[in-house]
């Protein structure tokens, strides 16, 4: 996160850290007891290595009560999702069991209803990605309010150039910005996570190249589907 701040610990007991040998690599979020939506871009490079998912954290190295790493029993990408474009950018964790919830670790629902978050509305994002330019890693969760611009603005041949499809949403990006590691964790916007956050074009904090995020509720049947298919 660019130009964000430490978030306030555990105000956010949904987010996750998907680790591979102690490493953050990218966020996801809790959307059921034994489920974690992410990004399925975040699988690259990790050729075929399960996460490990970390909850109830806010310093990633620090001992805290309630934080505990969990084994992933499968990881599931979207079969529309590919390495060539930002389509279909997710990818659902089951976790070997189901996680233990207090009040460090909650299910944060998601939108279902299939309708753009109207454009100025202030959103937030939140992770452990990198906090500067030259790719500072934060030990504690950052977390940064960012306003949702129009698909017709984000579209724009000066910004993504009409490769934001129906099923992403883009918030503004001056200064303030998700970035390397942010990737997978959820854009909430009152209360409800409305989005993924996908890396697109990779740039960070350039309002020329707006953040942007795959929408959840197109996809909300593909998540329910695959969670009672596994369901046992
Ligand atoms: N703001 C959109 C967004 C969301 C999530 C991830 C990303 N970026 C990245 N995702 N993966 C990456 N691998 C290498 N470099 C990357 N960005 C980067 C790194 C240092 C300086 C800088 O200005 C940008 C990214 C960008």
């Amino acid at each position: 996160i660019l130009g964000g701040y430490e978030a306030k610990p555990h105000l956010r007991p949904y987010m996750a850290s998907l680790q591979l040998d102690g490493q953050h690599v990218c966020g996801g979020f809790l959307i059921a007891e034994q489920w974690v939506l992410s990004a399925a871009h975040c699988t690259e490079g990790t050729n075929g290595k399960l996460f490990q998912v970390l909850l109830g954290a806010h310093s990633l190295t620090e001992p805290e009560p309630h934080k505990r790493l969990y084994r992933v029993r499968a990881q599931i990408p979207h079969p529309g999702s590919n390495i060539h474009n930002n389509r279909d950018d997710l990818l659902l964790l089951q976790l070997e069991e189901k996680a233990e919830l207090n009040a460090h670790v909650k299910v944060l629902p998601f939108q279902r209803e299939d309708r753009d978050v109207e454009a100025d509305t202030v959103c937030e994002a939140a992770g452990w990605g990198t906090v500067t330019h030259s790719g500072r890693r934060p030990d504690k969760l950052q977390q940064v309010e960012r306003p949702v611009i129009s698909r017709d603005l984000c579209n724009h041949r000066t910004r993504h150039d009409h490769t934001i499809t129906e099923k992403m949403m883009c918030t503004d990006s001056r200064k303030k910005d998700t970035c390397k590691g942010d990737s997978g964790g959820p854009l909430v916007c009152n209360g409800v996570a409305e989005g993924v956050v996908t890396a697109g074009s990779r740039v960070c904090g350039n309002y020329k190249k707006p953040a942007i995020y795959t929408r959840i509720a197109p996809y909300a049947a593909w998540i329910d589907g695959v969670m009672a298919s596994a369901a046992r």
